[in-house]
């Protein structure tokens, strides 16, 4: 289960149990959306956290076959919204995941426990995902980044050449997979998932205090009242709040993609780095090397803005963001009035919010930008940390190159066929001098 900062999800994975683990590919066979906002959202209720997995856990115990329940193990790993609870209240965390693991407890599979992990582990599990499912690893061929954005935080992580990991030694993670090396950079920025960047923006954007806020990355005609307290309750922006702010701001849409794209620049911090290279906020990045998957939140966006495109040039999905920021909010609800209104409103900014991220923080440029592929699933399985953590926990993976058969299983079975049955005639015809003689001897005359 990924319990991230907005959701959770269950994701049920299948493979051949029979076969050699080196043979056998891993599917997802079923995704089950939880109910309701992640479990870092029930810090005040976390008995209710429990509850709200109960309906995905019914599911999986149709999905799963009844004989296989107990020897099928169940994993929940929680990310940034659950950071940010623990850095903010250990206590009410702590709640929380008793919560959960007093309800998962009660289900019929191999309960193995339910842990925040790491922005690293984040990172790489997702990128071992991506190329597992791509089959790179076994097939030893060059990988493909991973880019990855939440709503608390968002990781990126590619192997580079000349990079040897000792700068800088909490991005780096190496792996030994399928008989080849890998050292990995990593990083998992903690609050530039797309929605505590948008409060950290937001917290830049009314510094003083004021009672009405024009935002340039909400569209023109948008209005609402907004309480200073729920856009400071978090630790990404809580030591920035306003002493003399009133309860309430008005927030004033403007739709202008500039002056967004200046605003969004504000919450990256470029002035110092003690690395040969930064992205930003004086963390080490090494050059940008081979194609990259940008999955999570980086498809939601791209994909409802009609921008999954990366052959189109940045320039016209920057005219095309611009445009559609400019677009008057009315006429923005009208075209989609099946979309929830909060992603709806807030798809000018997370859309300026990826192209910022992507070229000023890990700076694509217009050339590299075509090396991103978003995407969603590959292969039927989505993309996404959950697989790449489940596989390492399994031993799903092997370090060395499996042996590989002279001959595929059909033609091993022939071979040895065709061998067994000339043993046999070899058998039959070496008992041949104890064959009753004919008794019918030819007369010599
Ligand atoms: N259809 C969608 N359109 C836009 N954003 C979406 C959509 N579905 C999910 N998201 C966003 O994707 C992000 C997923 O982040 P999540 O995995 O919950 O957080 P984290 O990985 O930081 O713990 C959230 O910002 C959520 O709002
Ligand atoms: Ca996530």
């Amino acid at each position: 289960m990924d319990a991230g900062s907005s959701h959770t999800a269950l994701y049920i994975y299948e493979w051949p149990a029979e076969k050699d683990n080196n043979t056998g590919r891993v599917e997802q066979t079923h995704l089950c959306k939880v109910k309701g906002p992640g479990i870092s959202s029930y810090a005040s209720a976390p008995v209710k956290a429990g509850e709200s997995l109960r309906l995905c856990m019914e599911e999986a115990k149709q999905w799963v076959p009844g004989k296989r329940h107990h020897q099928t193990p169940l994993y929940l790993g929680a990310t940034a919204g659950m950071r940010l609870l623990n850095m903010a209240n250990s206590s009410a965390s702590d709640k929380v995941f008793q919560a959960v693991e007093g309800a998962l407890q009660k289900f019929p599979f191999s309960y193995q426990g339910a842990k925040i992990i790491s922005g690293q582990d984040e990172g790489a599990f997702g990128w071992i995902t991506v190329n597992y499912l791509d089959e790179r690893l076994k097939q030893g061929l060059e990988t493909r980044g991973a880019l990855d954005l939440g709503g608390a935080s968002t990781q990126i992580s590619f192997v580079s050449d000349n990079y040897d990991g000792s700068e800088s030694p909490s991005n780096s993670v190496t792996f030994r997979l399928y008989g080849n090396d890998y050292n990995l950079y990593t990083h998992s920025f903690l609050c530039y998932g797309k929605d505590q960047s948008l409060r950290m923006m937001q917290a830049h954007q009314s510094q003083a205090g004021p009672a009405t806020v024009l935002d340039p990355c909400f569209h023109p005609g948008y209005t609402a009242t907004k309480n200073y307290s729920v856009l400071y309750d978090s630790p990404c922006v809580s030591d920035r709040k306003p002493k003399d702010a009133p309860d309430t701001f008005t927030h004033i849409g403007i739709g202008d993609f500039l002056q967004c794209q200046a605003a969004v620049k504000s919450v990256f911090n470029f002035t110092s780095c003690k690395y040969s290279r930064c992205s930003f906020n004086g963390v080490l990045q090494p050059l940008l090397q081979g194609p990259y998957g940008a999955f999570s939140a980086y498809y939601f966006v791209m994909n409802f803005l009609n921008l999954t495109d990366t052959s189109v040039p940045l320039e016209d999905v920057k005219e095309k963001l611009k445009r559609y920021c400019a677009t008057n909010w009315d006429q923005i609800m009208q075209q989609h009035p099946e979309v929830k209104l909060k992603y709806l409103a807030e798809y000018c900014f997370s859309g300026t919010y990826i192209l910022t991220l992507l070229t000023e923080g890990y700076n694509f440029t217009s050339e590299s930008y075509s090396d991103i592929k978003f995407i969603k699933k590959i292969k039927g399985s989505d993309a996404g940390w959950t697989l790449g953590y489940m596989l390492n926990l399994t031993n799903m993976i092997p370090a060395e190159a499996p042996d590989t058969p002279l001959l595929p299983h059909p033609g091993y079975v022939s071979v040895v066929s065709v061998i067994a049955v000339l043993l046999f005639i070899l058998f039959i015809v070496s008992l041949r001098p104890l064959w009753p003689r004919c008794s019918k001897q030819p007369q010599i005359v």
